[in-house]
C-alpha cells in the first residue's frame, strides 16, 4: 500500500517530540483515523501514544522525562478533560483532534475541521497559537464545556448504557432519569435568582462564567426546551436565567448529580462553583473571524 505524504513540517516539524492520549471508546475514533496513520501522515515525531483509560494517564514527570513538546488529545470531551485536568502543571502545548461524539472544544479551537486537516493546518503555521481555555470548577472538577448540576444529570447513565450496548440497562436508566427529572432540583445560592431550579448548567467563558438556572415544569416544558436546545437558542428561553456571577454555591440533598463534560459524578452539598484559566496552552487553528 501506497504510504500517505507527510504533510510539509514547517511548525510542527518532524523535530517536534508528541505524545498521543487516544480513546477507541470516543464516538468517531475510527479506523479511518488509526494512530499509525495519524503519525505517518504528520511527520509529527510520535514517541508514545496512551490508550485511555485501559492506560493510565502520563503524569508531568513522564512528559519532561520523553522532553516531550507536543500533547496530541484525539478523543471527546470527557477525556480531553481528564487529561487536561491531569496535565495542567506541564508546561507544553496541546492539540486537540475531534475524536469524540459533540467534540465541544475541538469545534472552538478548529472549527469543524476533521483530524487530518487540524494537523495540515497546525502543521502549516511556523508558530501555532496556543491559548489557554476557561474552565468552571467545583470540588476537585473542572469542565471546559459545561457542568451540569441537577436531576438531568442522571440521563448520563442512560447514554452510558446505550454506547455499551446494554439496552436493558439503558431502558432502567432513561426511566430512573426521566422520574428524577421531574423531582427535586437544585438550589442557587450567592445569585440573584437565590432559589430552587430544574437543573443548574455553569458555562466557562474567557471572562468568567456564565450560570444558567432551568426551570421547567413538567414535559411539555422540558419538550419545549429541547426544541429550543435543537434550534440552538435555549439560553433565550423563558424557561432559562442566565447570570454571570463570579462564584456561586449549589445545594441539593445529600449527593448533588453532576456532570463535567459528559461525565457523571456525585458529590456531597454545598458545593462551590468557580472558574479560571488553564496553564496548558491549547493550539487554535481557527481565528475568530472564522467561521465556528
Ligand atoms: N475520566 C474518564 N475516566 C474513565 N472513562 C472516561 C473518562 N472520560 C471519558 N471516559 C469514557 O470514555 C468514553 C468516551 O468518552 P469521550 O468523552 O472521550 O467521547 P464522547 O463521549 O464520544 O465525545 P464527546 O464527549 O465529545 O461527546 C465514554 O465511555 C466515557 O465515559
Amino acid at each position: 500500500m501506497k504510504k500517505a505524504e507527510p504533510f510539509s513540517p514547517v511548525g510542527l516539524s518532524g523535530a517536534m517530540r508528541a505524545w498521543l492520549i487516544v480513546n477507541p471508546a470516543s464516538g468517531s475514533v475510527t479506523e479511518t483515523h488509526s494512530i499509525d496513520a495519524l503519525a505517518a501522515e504528520t511527520a509529527i515525531e510520535l514517541v508514545r501514544t496512551t490508550i485511555f483509560p485501559d492506560e493510565p494517564l502520563p503524569r508531568a514527570d513522564d512528559l519532561a522525562t520523553e522532553r516531550i513538546e507536543l500533547l496530541i488529545l484525539f478523543a471527546g470531551d470527557g477525556t480531553i478533560n481528564a487529561a487536561a485536568c491531569a496535565l495542567d502543571g506541564w508546561g507544553g502545548r496541546v492539540l486537540v483532534l475531534p475524536g469524540g461524539t459533540m467534540n465541544m472544544l475541538a469545534k472552538q479551537l478548529h472549527g469543524s475541521a476533521d483530524p487530518k486537516a487540524i494537523v495540515a493546518r497546525a502543521a502549516a503555521d511556523p508558530a501555532p497559537e496556543a491559548i489557554p481555555l476557561p474552565f468552571v470548577e467545583a470540588g476537585p472538577h473542572r469542565a471546559f464545556v459545561a457542568m451540569i448540576a441537577g436531576p438531568p444529570a442522571a440521563w448520563a447513565h442512560a447514554r452510558e448504557a446505550v454506547r455499551k450496548g446494554r439496552l436493558q440497562a439503558a431502558w432502567r436508566a432513561a426511566r430512573i432519569a426521566w422520574t428524577r427529572s421531574f423531582a427535586g432540583g437544585v438550589r442557587l445560592r450567592g445569585t440573584p435568582r437565590d432559589r430552587r431550579h430544574r437543573a443548574v448548567v455553569a458555562i466557562p467563558d474567557p471572562g468568567g462564567m456564565e450560570i444558567a438556572a432551568i426551570d421547567v415544569d413538567g414535559w411539555i416544558g422540558a419538550v419545549r426546551l429541547g426544541l429550543e436546545w435543537l434550534a440552538g437558542d435555549w439560553r433565550t428561553s423563558p424557561a432559562v436565567t442566565i447570570m454571570t456571577p463570579d462564584a456561586a454555591s449549589i445545594e441539593g440533598g445529600r449527593a448533588i448529580h453532576l456532570l463535567f463534560d459528559g461525565e457523571s459524578v456525585k458529590l456531597p452539598g454545598p458545593l462551590r462553583v468557580s472558574h479560571g484559566m488553564t496553564r496548558l496552552g491549547f493550539i487554535r487553528t481557527i481565528g475568530s473571524e472564522d467561521e465556528q
